[in-house]
């Protein structure tokens, strides 16, 4: 489709979301998360795993957010989408405190967040086209839409010729561009994506890293990215956070962060990040 078309059309996801994109300054702060606190009551007693975190991501870029397994992560993800309540903060979407929505508001503006896992996390038992139509039929939308946003969402993620398979039948990286169609047939604002790589071998992961970079360009959807792979958020993000022990300890560009950490973690990540790159040029055989 040449930029004329897509000036025209008003049908297609990418057209509807690039046009929705376009009406907000790219540069301004989108979501902003404050002070948010989770603990999780244990048989040892509460565990306080977010501990006050604040983060401003602006409307449309892919943010990265990077921490140690069991820095709160996947806490902060959940938290962001309502699957766990936080216990105290605010997280502000264009200004408004989603912790505030009463329950049908909140729950149409969950159905905007989309979410895509490390594990996948697909029915089994249901084809491609069916895993990716499922969040459309639980809204209730009429068939020949499903239909339609299906069909356009599995093109964009380069499905279209799967969509009778079973996900026993895909590979890993088909199986990430099943979870990430699903996530994104709802034409959500923002897609959050949970360590969504880390199972897939490096040529795949560059492809769905690929995929998301494009995704975001076309059509304009805020991304987070949350892994422990720093060479993911190096390959997709311009901005990103350091999550540890419950608290975003630093943040801003990429480069910055990993060219000069002021924390322990972000130190550690960009040294064994280093070591990895100088380990891969000794192999290419082009020497340090
Ligand atoms: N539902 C829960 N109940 C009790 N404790 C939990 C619960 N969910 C997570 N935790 C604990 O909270 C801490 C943070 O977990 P979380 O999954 O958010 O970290 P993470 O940074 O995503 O780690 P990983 O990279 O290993 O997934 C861990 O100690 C975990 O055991």
């Amino acid at each position: 489709m040449n930029a004329e078309q897509r000036k025209e059309c008003t049908v297609c996801l990418p057209c509807r979301r690039a046009k929705r994109y376009n009406r907000y300054n790219i540069m301004e702060d989108y979501i902003k998360i404050k002070n948010l606190h989770k603990t999780y009551p244990t048989h040892d007693g509460p565990l306080e795993v977010l501990r006050g975190v604040d983060l401003s991501i602006r409307k449309g870029e892919i943010f990265g957010t990077i921490g140690f397994s069991g820095a709160g992560k996947s806490t902060l993800a959940r938290c962001i989408n309502r699957l766990e309540t936080p216990d105290k903060g605010e997280i502000l979407i264009d200004g408004v405190d989603i912790l505030k929505l009463p329950k049908q508001e909140l729950l149409k503006e969950r159905r905007k967040i989309g979410m895509i896992f490390q594990t996948f996390n697909l029915f089994e038992a249901k084809t491609v086209y069916k895993n990716i139509s499922y969040p459309l039929e639980i809204s209730g939308f009429p068939k020949a839409e499903i239909k339609r946003r299906v069909l356009d969402t599995a093109e964009l993620v380069g499905l279209s010729d799967k969509l009778s398979a079973y996900p026993g039948g895909l590979s890993g990286g088909q199986k990430q561009r099943v979870g990430i169609a699903r996530a994104l047939v709802n034409d959500p604002y923002l897609l959050l994506s949970d360590e969504a790589t880390s199972a897939l071998d490096p040529q795949t992961t560059l492809q769905i890293l690929e995929l998301l970079k494009e995704i975001n360009k076309a059509t304009g959807i805020t991304i987070l990215m949350i892994t422990h792979e720093l060479d993911a958020i190096k390959y997709t993000c311009e901005r990103m956070a350091v999550l540890e022990d419950g608290l975003i300890i630093e943040s801003g560009s990429v480069n910055e962060i990993f060219h000069n950490p002021h924390s322990r973690t972000g130190e550690l990540f960009a040294k064994v990040f280093l070591e990895f790159q100088k380990a891969d040029s000794l192999m290419n055989g082009e020497g340090i």
